[in-house]
């Protein structure tokens, strides 16, 4: 566990970093500090492993404060990962996650093979272990990046901004890769970021900083979404904080409708009306992309089907929440969301309006299941006078 308490950081020009920061963070979770720039986040995580030290206030980490421990000891502890990997630029990828082991005292050729081990882990090929940083791409270099600092096994993991420099393709699979590890590791993970909906999506718990330093919330993330505790929360997380609250609601409950879809070779015999679609799929089942009236008549032209038809929107899968769905049907250019199973075959549809149902329904029942706990409290109260 990791505790500030009452921690205080003023730089020597009077700027105020951190204000009187209390937080506690339970071993094993995943905490994300999000907030503006300039609000404190990196200094905040910096003091944990004692790269800043706080002007007042104590950190504990296990119930020991820090300030009397070694920090070369204290930092084997706890894996560090930056924006842009910081890779030791003159060593091979292999060599910079074997850092810290042959530091701790392993062997060269232990630290190299439990290198591998872990580079393989974040799910990079084996194959690009003897390359330099500079012959690898952003995404690669960031997961190298993660492999060092899991290298030697730490119980705690500080990441700060570690995948803000990559595209938005690549840092969605660094992140559902950070949530794989996590599910598998359970480290103590501190995050930094800027954007609030890579905070939602990784953090169990999610530290909302505001200017001047001072903390604003610390809450789950679908509580900070549903009741921002101030003002300035509200404005962060932005006007469609609803929308992203759905990503906490599971789609299990939406009930899918038969999809009209046809092979490709099956397209000759479709007759389709103006404003009707009909999904082209794979003998397999797989989701081609749309098409309707005008698109038969362009492959009857010749036309080949990528030219005919409509790319489809996003599409939704087993375990999807109420975000997906509602992404599924609004980005499809039929209006109607594609639900695939694990094969990729299509297993149905849904339109937006349902997904809007269904929220109503999980609401309703959620109000009920309020006012019944109100119930039974006044029911206490009253047996009790
Ligand atoms: N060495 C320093 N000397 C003086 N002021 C500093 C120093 N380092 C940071 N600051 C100031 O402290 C405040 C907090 O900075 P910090 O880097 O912790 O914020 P942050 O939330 O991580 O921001 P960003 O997202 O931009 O990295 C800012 O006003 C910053 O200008």
């Amino acid at each position: 566990m990791i505790e500030f308490a009452h921690v205080t950081k003023q730089y020597p020009d009077g700027t105020t970093a951190v204000d009187d920061l209390d937080l506690r963070i339970d071993a094993g979770s995943f905490t994300v500090f999000v907030g503006p720039s300039g609000c404190g986040k990196t200094t905040s995580m910096r003091m944990i492993n004692r790269m800043i030290t706080p002007t007042s206030g104590t950190i504990l980490v296990d119930g020991r404060d820090i300030s009397t421990l070694d920090a070369v000891q204290l930092r084997l502890g706890m894996g560090y990962v930056i924006q842009n990997a910081g890779l030791l630029p003159h060593r091979t990828v292999v060599d910079n996650v074997a850092t810290v082991p042959v530091l701790r005292g392993d062997s060269r050729r232990e630290a190299r093979r439990a290198a591998l081990d872990v580079l393989e882990r974040v799910g990079l090929d084996l194959s690009l272990a003897t390359r330099y940083p500079a012959q690898l791409s952003g995404g690669q270099q960031q997961r190298v990046g993660v492999a060092r600092a899991l290298a030697a096994d730490p119980p705690i993991l500080l990441m700060d901004e570690p995948f803000s420099a990559v595209d938005p393709v690549v840092r969605e699979d660094l992140q559902a890769e950070m949530q794989r590890l996590q599910a598998e590791l359970n480290k103590t993970i501190v995050f930094v970021t800027h954007d609030i909906d890579e905070a939602v999506k990784l953090g169990d718990r999610i530290a909302v900083f505001g200017r001047g330093g001072r903390l604003q919330q610390y809450d789950a993330p679908q509580r900070v979404l549903a009741a921002p505790a101030t003002d300035f929360v509200a404005e962060f997380v932005g006007r469609d904080r609803g929308y992203r609250g759905l990503s906490f609601r599971g789609a299990e409950d939406v009930v899918l409708h038969d999809i009209r879809t046809s092979t490709e070779a099956g397209l000759s015999e479709l007759r389709l009306q103006q404003g009707e679609w009909v999904l082209v799929v794979t003998d397999a089942g797989a989701p081609r992309g749309w098409i309707d009236v005008t698109g038969v008549e362009s492959i009857r032209a010749g036309n080949s089907l990528a030219d005919s038809t409509s790319a489809g929107g996003s599409l939704f899968g087993r375990g999807a929440d109420l975000r997906q769905a509602l992404d599924s049907a609004i980005s499809s250019p039929s209006g109607i969301g594609v639900a695939v199973n694990e094969a990729g075959a299509v297993i149905g549809g849904i339109d937006a309006g349902e997904v809007i149902a269904q929220l109503a329904e999980q609401r309703k029942a959620e109000d009920q299941a309020r006012n019944s706990r109100h119930f039974d409290g006044q029911h206490v109260e009253a047996t009790d006078r």
